[in-house]
């Protein structure tokens, strides 16, 4: 997997204009090729910024959205609707606008839908499953966006913990999480990695401590990447099989 590369945006706006661009272009071209396109979406701050740009855009237009299915990387387990859902964000901002057949967008479990937040999970790693090629456990997905959190957090994968460890292609639940809501469904790491291209999206002066961890660990190969690296910064053990870039605003860098 190559090495992580940074790419230093004047500002947050520009990030999402820029970035949303980049993201069209990376749908164009799944489809030209394979006729379907696969992303994987992150929530926060500049994951939801960038579908407000296509939006603003106008640019949306120029997909045939039929062909394009979205994931999550992580999702908060609240009730359908809840302001605090990454897919209910990114639905406001733009999803809701295009036509997107029902069966693309793969939404992680809500509390009102689940009982329990294992079971959204599990039904997640399932879905995962139902779209994954022969012999694989989840789809590669063309494009995987993530944020990072101050803290160094990727999806509901915190530093300090176990999660980030899990080696399985699952999607898991996520207890007493250091950022509110408490209760998430994350995709493992693993599955996360199962990208051509990974872009981190990192925007403002309170991650420069995080994004200088990320950096190190950039340029570190795949075996040098410690335990104790990913325990302190979870974004560092995200790697695209064929591209890694950190997309990040000047203050971030
Ligand atoms: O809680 C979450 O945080 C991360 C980072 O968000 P940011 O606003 O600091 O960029 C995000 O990637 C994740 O999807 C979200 O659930």
């Amino acid at each position: 997997m190559p090495n992580p590369q940074v790419i230093e945006h004047a500002d947050k706006s520009e990030l999402a204009a820029s970035t949303g661009s980049r993201i069209l272009a990376v749908i164009n071209d799944a489809i030209e090729n394979n006729g379907i396109a696969h992303l994987s979406l992150t929530g926060g701050t500049m994951g939801i910024a960038v579908w407000s740009a296509i939006a603003e855009s106008g640019q949306a237009r120029t997909i045939d959205w039929s062909k394009v299915h979205f994931w999550w990387s992580d999702e908060r387990f609240v009730e359908t609707g809840h302001a605090d859902r990454n897919e209910k964000q990114a639905k406001d901002a733009l999803l809701d606008s295009l036509e997107i057949p029902a069966e693309n967008l793969h939404i992680m479990g809500a509390s009102d839908v689940f009982d329990s937040v294992d079971k959204a999970a599990e039904a997640y790693t399932a879905e995962l499953k139902k779209f994954a090629p022969e012999g694989q456990a989840s789809p590669a997905f063309d494009l995987g966006l993530l944020g990072l959190g101050p803290d160094g957090h990727i999806a509901s994968l915190f530093p300090d913990r176990e999660e980030i460890h899990l080696t399985t292609f699952d999607s898991l639940a996520v207890r007493n999480s250091p950022k509110p809501p408490p209760t998430r469904v994350s995709m493992s790491l693993p599955v996360i990695n199962r990208a051509r291209k990974i872009w981190f999206l990192i925007a403002g002066s309170d991650k420069q401590d995080a994004t200088a961890r990320l950096r190190q660990a950039a340029e570190l190969s795949d075996d040098q990447l410690t335990a104790e690296i990913l325990t302190a910064t979870p974004g560092a053990g995200a790697r695209g099989a064929e591209e890694t870039l950190i997309l990040a605003t000047q203050d971030a860098l």
